[in-house]
């Protein structure tokens, strides 16, 4: 018997200090007791968006002022397969209250599991959310730039920068050299002291991958791999063109893409840039945290999280 589809609408409601509001399912309902982030189904003829509003309206007696769409994925249980629109929901009018006399808590995402059972579905978003939003690629050329990049990587640090790449195809020496592995090294040591995380592009050796945060694949090295290639604890990013793209970091279980180049950009300069709105129909199929590159800088990371982003990535524009 083929099981129901079943289409969803979820908030995920973020303070200015980061906690997220989540809610235990109400008795009598499937999954009673467990916690989720507040939403529901959507009706037809509804938008996503209506759905959302209307949905938080009744649950928790608030209104929408700022929302924007995040993640659609899907999630197959024993009984019905789920898909869920997770959009982040940034202001709104009033005080949450459990209107469907739910229990409602505002934790850090990285706390929310101390609260108690969370629904499956529930738990990439949380892992999701601990993924910063703004990701700065390097292009430091040889040892003698190293003095320069070490200094922007202190200020980048101290502006609140936490997600970097190292990705260096031109290094003088080539990609795999001594002088960049000792670079590598002195940067993940500057990054783990303020709680960021240093990614390594995969035209570097694979053993420097897990002395760092983990890999940014390219995206025909992730097509010559089958699985995950390194364990949950460490981040892997994808950098996608095109659908087929998306679909395949799915498989390899991913933690986000980078899709582009979105704008026109001086690295591809003979290449037609996707557009926001590609951007978005694609983003909406990905499955996972997406990345806008190509032509951002900090200016565009609201147009880009309206585009259904979770950040923005780039060498330069920082
Ligand atoms: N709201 C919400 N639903 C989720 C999450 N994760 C997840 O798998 N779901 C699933 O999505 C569906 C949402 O249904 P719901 O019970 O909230 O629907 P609803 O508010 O419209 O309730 P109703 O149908 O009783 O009126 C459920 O099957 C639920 O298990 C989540 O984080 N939040
Ligand atoms: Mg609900």
């Amino acid at each position: 018997m083929s099981k129901p589809h079943i289409h969803v609408a979820v908030g995920v409601i973020i303070r200015d200090n980061g906690e997220i509001l989540l809610g235990q399912r109400p008795k009598g309902k499937p999954w009673e007791d467990w916690w989720e982030f507040p939403g529901g189904k959507i009706e037809a003829g509804e938008s996503v968006h209506q759905a959302l509003c209307r949905e938080l309206k009744e649950e928790l007696d608030i209104e929408v002022e700022q929302a924007t769409p995040w993640v659609n994925f899907v999630h197959e249980y024993p009984k019905n397969i789920v898909h869920l629109a997770f959009w982040k929901v940034t202001r709104w009018q009033g005080t949450p209250k459990g209107l469907e006399n739910q229990q409602l808590a505002w934790t850090l995402p990285e706390s929310a599991e101390q609260l108690g059972q969370l629904l499956p579905a529930s738990l990439p978003p949380l892992k999701w959310l601990t993924t910063p939003n703004r990701y700065v690629i390097s292009a430091i050329g040889s040892a003698a730039n190293a003095p320069a990049w070490l200094e922007k990587l202190d200020t980048l640090l101290d502006r609140g920068i936490r997600l970097f790449q190292l990705r260096e195809p031109n290094w003088d020496e080539g990609p795999k050299a001594e002088s960049l592995k000792a670079l590598m090294q002195e940067t993940h040591q500057r990054c783990q002291q303020k709680g960021a995380r240093l990614l390594i592009n995969s035209i570097h050796p694979k053993a420097w991958w897990s002395l760092a945060d983990g890999v940014q694949l390219k995206a025909q090295d992730a097509l010559l791999l089958e699985e995950r290639p390194l364990s949950e604890d460490k981040l892997i990013g994808i950098s996608a063109h095109n659908l087929a793209d998306l679909l395949y970091a799915n498989i390899l279980r991913a933690d986000f893409v980078v899709l582009g180049h979105v704008l026109p950009t001086v690295s591809h300069p003979n290449q037609p840039p996707l557009g926001w709105e590609t951007f978005a129909q694609l983003g909406a199929e990905a499955g996972l945290p997406i990345f806008a590159i190509g032509g951002m800088n900090e200016t565009l990371l609201p147009v880009a999280q309206q585009n259904g982003a979770h950040g923005i990535a780039g060498i330069s524009g920082w």
